[in-house]
């Protein structure tokens, strides 16, 4: 059973953790898939950073698997191609051939047993350099959904560890929509319990995205005002400035709901709109996010908004890459309007938007209050919080005040806390290396459980359906250029949603008002 948790202050010791149990000694992990984009762009520097950290169990080393022929040489170039070191840093560079000291590959198919055969023998002889007790292997798969299945079961049937713990890591998609998702998952559980599976969205592990919790839980001055009476709508936004370049073949048949609403935004609005959790223990948490996805109803057409980049200045617009059909309608960029059907969020809006393409880099939640009451006041701006997720993160609350001077004015400013400036040399882990730390520790908090993932389905699978022409015709996206804000119809979707434009006087960090 688990344990519950607390918070004081610092992090829980390991000790506060239950579930599996933490990993300290003679632990193996297996990158699957390490010949690919994730592998080389996340997993091995984020099992880096950890490394150098001494968040790895004592004695750990690294496997890699995948079908492509590599030797060593080449293989230890591109697990170290993203990993960034400082070139006066020699105790990183010592760190970092000792990283690949500890690090093999082994090439194989994903389909045929004999080959996770050669890959456990392999590890055995690994295991024998360990002086006694149990041997744990953590198998991560950097992987395409289509061979999650097949490697499941090999590596149940040919690599599992008979005296130690299992875990796997299980990358997005879960699946492309409810039918699916329940048929990955039914076939993994055949293998693999809910215990030792951990279903990656690295969200989880941002750490403006940890910090909602304390923010929301620590602070009586916030979370006295969060609900359906101070609160006029939410808005939780993804925005990238480059295209699908290159990853057009994947992207076509997902699409941006799939790839960025449906997991990352909406895992984000569970935990702003989630009951307190009696703990931090993980079941305390995700019962709650799951009571929060079980209030929305599915999403409506009418709620959607449907975008597609077209070249402009120069870039190319997202049907003139070779990998996407010409006539593809895959939108690039979606609003969509969720409503949480419970007392405390009962008709506030959750517009969660992302886009592809766009004019910058930015991830954020803003939570728009009401009005303040009109009569001493005309036309004042509303009050916002706005949490940056990346980059640079920050929280800053709009909050009207009086104008310096002579004259009685309000006008929007803002309560900045800005970490680089707050929190200063302090490291921001990645959220890879907090993730991949989570499952040496045994903790499920920040990863997805099968029954989240089934109502998130839920809510997203009937307008997939219908972008997809299941129902029909299928919609077509609206077009927007490379390089712009989105489509040009976002600004009534929003404001139809109750959403107000502060005061075009405001101007972030420094305004001109005129006080006279
Ligand atoms: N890349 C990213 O930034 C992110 C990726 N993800 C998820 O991580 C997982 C891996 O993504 P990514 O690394 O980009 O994917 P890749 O396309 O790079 O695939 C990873 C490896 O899998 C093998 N592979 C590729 N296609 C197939 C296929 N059709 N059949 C069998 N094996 C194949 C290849 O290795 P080999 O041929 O050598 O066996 C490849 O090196 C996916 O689930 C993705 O959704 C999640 C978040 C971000
Ligand atoms: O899961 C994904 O996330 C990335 C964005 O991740 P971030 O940590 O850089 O915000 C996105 O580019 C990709 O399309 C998607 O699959």
């Amino acid at each position: 059973m688990a344990r519950e948790r607390s918070m004081s202050g610092t992090i829980p010791s390991m000790e506060e953790h239950s579930g599996n149990a933490a990993l300290t000694d003679n632990t193996i992990i297996v990158v699957l898939g390490a010949s690919g984009d994730l592998a080389k762009k996340k997993t091995f520097p984020a099992l880096f950073g950890l490394y150098k950290a001494g968040y790895l169990p004592r004695g750990v080393r690294i496997v890699g698997y995948a079908r492509t022929k590599m030797d060593k040489d080449e293989y230890h170039k591109r697990q170290v191609s993203y990993i960034k070191i400082k070139d006066d840093d020699t105790k990183a560079q010592e760190q970092l051939k000792e990283f690949t000291d500890a690090s093999t590959y082994v090439a194989g198919s994903y389909e045929d047993g004999a080959a996770f055969d050669e890959l456990t023998k392999h590890l055995e002889e690994i295991e024998e350099t360990y002086k006694g007790g149990q041997v744990n292997r953590v198998f991560y798969f950097a992987l395409p959904p289509s061979v999650f299945i097949p490697v499941s079961k090999n590596l149940k049937e040919h690599c599992y560890a008979k005296d130690g713990d299992n875990r796997i890591i299980v990358e997005k998609p879960f699946g492309k929509d409810l039918q699916s998702c329940r048929e990955l998952i039914s076939s993994i559980r055949q293998y693999w319990h809910e215990d030792e599976t951990y279903r990656i969205d690295h969200y989880l592990g941002k750490e403006m995205v940890k910090n909602l919790l304390v923010l929301r839980f620590a602070n009586i001055a916030l979370s006295s005002a969060w609900d359906k009476n101070s609160i006029s709508n939410v808005q939780i936004t993804f925005k990238e400035p480059f295209g699908t370049e290159g990853r057009g073949g994947y992207f076509d048949e997902f699409g941006i709901i799939r790839d960025i609403l449906q997991n990352h935004l909406l895992q984000v609005l569970t935990i702003i709109a989630m009951e307190r959790p009696v703990s931090f223990a993980a079941e305390d948490i995700r019962d709650e996010k799951v009571r929060v996805l079980r209030a929305i109803s599915p999403i409506e057409k009418k709620d959607t908004l449907l975008g597609q980049y077209v070249g402009a200045n120069g870039k190319p617009g997202y049907r003139d890459d070779d990998s996407v059909p010409p006539q593809s309608n895959c939108p690039t960029f979606a609003a969509t309007t969720l409503y949480i059907n419970n007392p405390r969020w009962e008709g506030v809006p959750f517009i969660l938007k992302a886009g592809k393409a766009l004019n910058e880099a930015k991830v954020e939640v803003r939570i728009q209050y009401k009005d303040v009451t009109q009569g001493i006041f005309k036309d004042i701006s509303r009050d916002e919080l706005v949490v940056r997720i990346q980059p640079k993160e920050s929280i800053y609350l709009k909050l009207n005040m009086k104008t310096p001077g002579l004259q009685m004015r309000a006008f929007p400013t803002e309560m900045d806390l800005t970490y680089q400036r707050r929190f200063e040399a302090t490291n921001i882990p990645e959220a890879y290396e907090s993730l991949i730390r989570d499952v040496m520790r045994g903790d499920h908090s920040n990863f997805v459980r099968e029954d989240e993932l089934d109502h998130a389905w839920k809510i997203f699978t009937p307008i997939l359906h219908w972008i997809e022409g299941k129902d029909g015709q299928r919609p077509t996206p609206v077009s927007y250029p490379y390089g712009s804000r989105g489509p040009k119809e976002l600004e009534k979707f929003v404001a139809d949603r109750g959403y107000k434009r502060t005061t075009a006087e405001y101007n972030w960090p420094i305004s001109q008002v005129s006080n006279l």
